[in-house]
């Protein structure tokens, strides 16, 4: 394709950065730094998100998930459409669930699996879908063991341990896995690979293969690229630890760009508590002077009110109005909701 079709074509305001004339850059947590519990706390206060490298995952695990990831998407379209999500599915094959609140089309695919993903790869591969099954499970199961990790310092960091709270250390969390694929794009700057939204996660761990994309919104600057780093995973903080800390650690807001001749790749592992455990601002951290800003939630309630109000779910669940509506840089290409 040689030009972006009109249905592509996103009303951006990408005004360059104000604020501060120093690059202010997503931080970079080494997990073997002894200081880390404090440079995660930090880190969700002021940004929401931040990189970390000597996770202990596999390169290996990551290129192994990449590639069949690349594979995947490189299917031809019948193929793909065979696993397609259900209209009111979660698993499956299709265009960004956040797309019905967009006047215009994203410039990517993407292909979620919740649970086993059996059922969907038999259809991609009715032969050989084995390998497939195998690295997601696989992968699943790493991601699952560093987000229980990086789940305990967040807690920590806000002063409690995984024993204050009773589900944290459970196994029944629930988790998805993202597959999101970003073709080169003639015309990437009036493009959106992924508009912004925020996760409804506790947290969510990313891997991007190298091409830059990734976009974080930070108040008083704007958008800033969250660069690949070839031994590096990404951490944002979701909308239930932005619950669960009342507020204190924020869901980041981001985005995902498109690039002129590379195709863009990432994984991203969705992690939430056992789905019917309720969540609510940690009670250590609220107090006269300190209300509960949030009433409590599962995370499927949680989901619900996604799936309705978008990025309006957080303030349909706040208990006290917040001083300012949401208003994201993308509201002019909207489709307008209650
Ligand atoms: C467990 C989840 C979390 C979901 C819904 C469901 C499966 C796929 C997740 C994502 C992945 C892409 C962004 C997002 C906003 C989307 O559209 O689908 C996410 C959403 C959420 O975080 O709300
Ligand atoms: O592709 C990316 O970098 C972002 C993906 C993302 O935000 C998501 O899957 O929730
Ligand atoms: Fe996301």
């Amino acid at each position: 394709m040689e030009e972006l079709p009109e249905s592509h074509a996103w009303l951006l305001d990408d005004s360059p950065s104000f604020g501060s004339s120093v690059p202010d850059l997503v931080p970079v947590i080494n997990l073997d730094d002894p200081n880390v519990m404090t440079l995660f706390g930090h880190a969700c206060k002021t940004w929401g998100v931040f990189q970390i490298t000597n996770h202990g995952v596999p390169t290996k695990l990551l290129q192994e998930m990449e590639d069949a990831s690349r594979k995947l998407f490189a299917l031809p379209i019948q193929q793909k459409l065979q696993a397609a999500r259900a209209p009111n599915g979660v698993s499956g094959y299709g265009v960004a669930r956040i797309s019905s609140f967009f006047l215009k089309l994203m410039w990517s695919e993407g292909f979620t699996v919740v649970g086993s993903p059996y059922e969907h790869a038999r259809k991609l591969w009715p032969n050989c879908y084995t390998k497939f099954c195998d690295v997601i499970e696989e992968y699943k199961k790493e991601m699952n063991k560093l987000a229980q990790r990086l789940m305990s310092l967040i807690l920590g960091s806000l002063g409690v341990t995984m024993d204050d709270v009773k589900w944290a250390c459970l196994q029944g969390s629930s988790s998805a896995l993202q597959l999101n694929s970003y073709p080169a794009c003639p015309d990437p700057d009036r493009a959106m690979g992924l508009a912004a939204h925020t996760d409804s996660t506790l947290l969510t761990i990313l891997h991007q293969n190298n091409t830059s994309g990734l976009q974080a919104y930070k108040e008083g600057i704007g958008w800033v690229t969250v660069p690949p780093i070839r031994s590096a995973l990404v951490v944002n903080v979701g909308d239930l630890l932005h619950i669960l800390s009342n507020g204190l650690y924020t869901s980041v807001l981001h985005r995902a760009k498109v690039n002129r001749t590379q195709h863009r790749l990432s994984v991203a592992y969705l992690y939430g508590p056992p789905s019917n455990i309720q969540i609510s601002p940690l009670s250590k951290l609220t107090d006269k002077g300190h209300p509960p800003l949030y009433r409590p939630v599962t995370w499927s309630e949680y989901l619900g009110a996604k799936a309705k109000h978008f990025n309006k779910a957080l303030s349909s669940v706040r208990l006290c109005a917040p001083l300012n509506g949401f208003a994201d840089a993308n509201d002019h290409n909207r489709v307008q909701v209650g």
